[in-house]
């Protein structure tokens, strides 16, 4: 099949106002209008003011999906990710990444919490479910593993004893994680365990804005390969692969008043986010033209995005805010930012495995070979007939017979060259 441009698909979550934004006497000022629509009013205007039209920083955007307070975290999972569970099985790559400042709420959405689960275990549940009805004409595998960026180190976060690990990249040019640990299992709730307990060696520490806010980008990535089970030789394998990514907040150092090792830090989640930034800015560049050129070895995070962003995956962005008055200028960055990355056009393809090429070159073979044992048996059943036809000259025929059917069987180990069937 051929490969298909599809855009990015970006949508906006507005988390509730919290308590420490009502102790501060925050307004809402992010509204969602429709399903679609947000608009973004400026706590500093004034309604009254006869020249609001003029300087007016108010704004609305436009996003494939705006959830506010009212979504659930199942809403969420079926608008944004739902749809993709088949793809994935079927072969193709798909990617889900939670954007926005620290505290809007991406951990929620992408981890979510026991009593509220969110896209992870609902895709993973729904996955193994679907894998579970291919069962009977298909064979599936699901391997899981997941890692934290941090500071441009990668570490795994179902294994972090295993210390730093290096991205590379294989003879197809799929990035790899050397040394990361893989978990097969087909049990969704054993993988959220797993997840949970990942999540708590994620380095996680307070800032201005978030109690326990991640400092890292999380990325958990989901391989599944499907092989195809034929009544002969001719199986196909695809892969496809699922990533999952809760970034880091994605606040400026000095918004968090953030000091000393949380600003150092707010540089580096930053030296990734402005590669991310890059990235986004120059796919979204006429429609995501390839002639602009993308530097993605900038960072790890977006060397691992790569297919997501500008390759052979069905991407969405989940971007967050908070609707408070008090965060106007972060939540207009961000966005501005989900805004241009609605420009951003991934190019799909089905991915088959090598293998599948050289079984089905086998199947060929195979049957070309069939046929020419074919065509030799009926020579030499043909030859025995004009044998008996002619007894008076046995001895000399005989022997040339056998030389003929000597030459067109070959010897062991020398196979005849092959005439047209
Ligand atoms: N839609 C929501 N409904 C209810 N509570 C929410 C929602 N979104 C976020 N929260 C709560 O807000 C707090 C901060 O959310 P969360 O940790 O997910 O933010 P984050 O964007 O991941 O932050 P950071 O980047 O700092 O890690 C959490 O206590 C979370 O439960």
């Amino acid at each position: 099949m051929e490969p298909k441009d599809q855009p990015l698909t970006v949508a906006l979550r507005i988390r509730p106002l919290n308590d420490a934004e009502l102790e501060e006497g925050a307004t809402v000022i992010a509204h969602k209008m429709g399903d679609q629509m947000v608009v973004l009013m400026d706590p500093d205007e004034d309604p009254e003011d006869p020249l609001r039209t003029q300087r007016s920083r108010e704004k609305t955007f436009i996003f494939d999906t705006v959830f506010d307070q009212q979504a659930s975290q199942e809403d969420v999972y079926l608008a944004t990710t739902q749809h993709l569970v088949e793809g994935v099985i079927s072969g193709y790559n798909a990617t889900v990444f939670a954007y926005g400042p620290s505290g809007t709420g991406k951990t929620h959405t992408m981890l979510g919490m026991d009593a509220e689960p969110g896209i992870y275990l609902r895709t993973l549940s729904d996955l193994f479910q679907a894998i579970e009805e291919t069962r009977g004409h298909a064979d599936c595998s699901v391997s899981i593993s997941y890692l934290e960026i941090y500071n441009e180190v990668i570490r795994d976060l179902l294994n972090p004893a295993s210390g730093f690990l290096d991205l590379r990249e294989d003879a197809r040019g799929t990035i790899q994680i050397a040394g990361i640990t893989e978990v097969s299992t087909s049990n969704a709730q054993e993988i959220m365990q797993l997840l949970t307990k990942g999540n708590r060696q994620r380095t996680q520490e307070p800032t201005a804005t978030n109690k326990t806010s991640s400092r890292s980008h999380a990325v958990l990535q989901v391989t599944v390969r499907q092989r195809s089970r034929g009544t002969d030789l001719a199986e196909e394998v695809h892969v496809g692969r699922l990533f999952m990514v809760d970034l880091a907040g994605s606040e400026r150092a000095s918004q968090t008043q953030n000091r000393g090792k949380r600003m150092k830090e707010g540089a580096h989640i930053n030296r990734s986010l402005l590669a991310l930034g890059n990235c986004i800015n120059a796919l979204s560049e006429k429609g995501g033209s390839r002639a602009q050129y993308v530097n993605f070895r900038d960072s790890k995070l977006t060397r691992l995005l790569k297919d997501a962003l500008g390759g052979n995956s069905r991407t969405v962005m989940v971007a967050h805010i908070s609707p408070a008055s008090t965060h106007f200028e972060e939540s207009r960055t961000t966005l501005l930012y989900a805004y241009r990355a609605k420009n951003i056009k991934t190019r799909v393809k089905r991915n088959l495995l090598n293998v599948s090429y050289r079984i089905a070159q086998y199947t060929h073979v195979i049957s070309d070979l069939r046929g020419e044992i074919e065509r030799l048996k009926s020579k030499l059943e043909q030859q025995e007939k004009e044998k008996r036809r002619e007894p008076g000259v046995r001895g000399a025929q005989g022997r040339a017979g056998h030389t003929a059917g000597a030459t067109s069987l070959g010897r062991p180990g020398r196979p005849a060259p092959l005439g047209p069937p």
